[in-house]
């Protein structure tokens, strides 16, 4: 069984998808941590994140088991994924990963969750339950903030906001699985929804379809 979320920034989908995994005993990938990944990977380099070939290398050769000690979580590295991420290339090259994660998930586990901006539409078109997660942009915005404050004081959330915007235009935009909602995606607008109310309507929603299908 697999467990799609895609949608914008600070959504929920990363919170959402780890509840899933624990309270059903799924693998849980975050998709996301892939592009910063290779973004942190291209920064070190001292290179331009918008180089083509540059991206792409460090897509081919990229090992998860590199960042360690990487600090991809910044806005910096947050931008600099969702240009990297506009290169086919890099989409591509990521892309196998996703999907044998998604059929032979590690441990054998009987399920896998999945989060990030293509997998309702692109990585795994026939997951079990897909859920397109949003929030207002100021909702997000002061999520992330509060988030990043906690090691980073400095940044306003202002800054944050138009940053938000800015990568939630360029993953819209591109060409190549750009962030869309499936169209069997439940849509899922946590606004006004505590983290404990958007996991009950998400348990409700999966196991309403696990019931129907099973
Ligand atoms: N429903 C919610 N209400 C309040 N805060 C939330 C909610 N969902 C997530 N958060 C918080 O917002 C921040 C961003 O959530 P996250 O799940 O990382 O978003 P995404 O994976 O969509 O980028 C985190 O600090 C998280 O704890
Ligand atoms: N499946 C995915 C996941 C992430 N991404 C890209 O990677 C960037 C960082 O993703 P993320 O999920 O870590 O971002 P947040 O929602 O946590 O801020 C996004 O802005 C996208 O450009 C993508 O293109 N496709």
């Amino acid at each position: 069984m697999v467990i799609a979320l895609d949608g914008p920034a600070a959504s929920g989908k990363g919170t959402l998808a780890r509840l899933i995994s624990t309270h059903y005993g799924f693998a849980h990938l975050d998709t996301g941590t892939l592009y910063r990944g290779v973004a942190w990977i291209v920064l070190s380099e001292n290179a331009d994140p918008a180089e083509v070939k540059v991206a792409a290398d460090a897509a081919r050769n990229f090992e998860i088991e590199k960042l360690a000690n990487a600090d991809i979580r910044t806005k910096e590295v947050g931008a600099a994924a969702s240009v990297v991420a506009a290169n086919p290339e890099v989409r591509a090259a990521l892309l196998d990963f996703q999907r044998r994660f998604a059929k032979s998930p590690p441990n054998n586990t009987a399920g896998a969750v999945l989060d990030g901006r293509d997998i309702g539409t692109v990585v795994c078109p026939d997951a079990t339950v897909k859920f397109f997660v949003t929030a207002s942009p100021e909702t997000r915005a002061h999520r992330r903030w509060l988030e990043l404050v906690e090691g980073r004081s400095e940044l306003e959330e202002a800054e944050i906001y138009k940053d938000l915007l800015e990568r939630d235009a360029r993953d819209a935009a591109r060409d190549d699985a750009p962030m869309a909602a499936a169209a069997d995606a439940e849509l899922l607008d946590t606004t006004h929804l505590s983290i404990d109310a958007a996991f009950a309507a998400a348990r409700r929603v999966i196991d309403g379809i696990v019931r129907h299908c099973g």
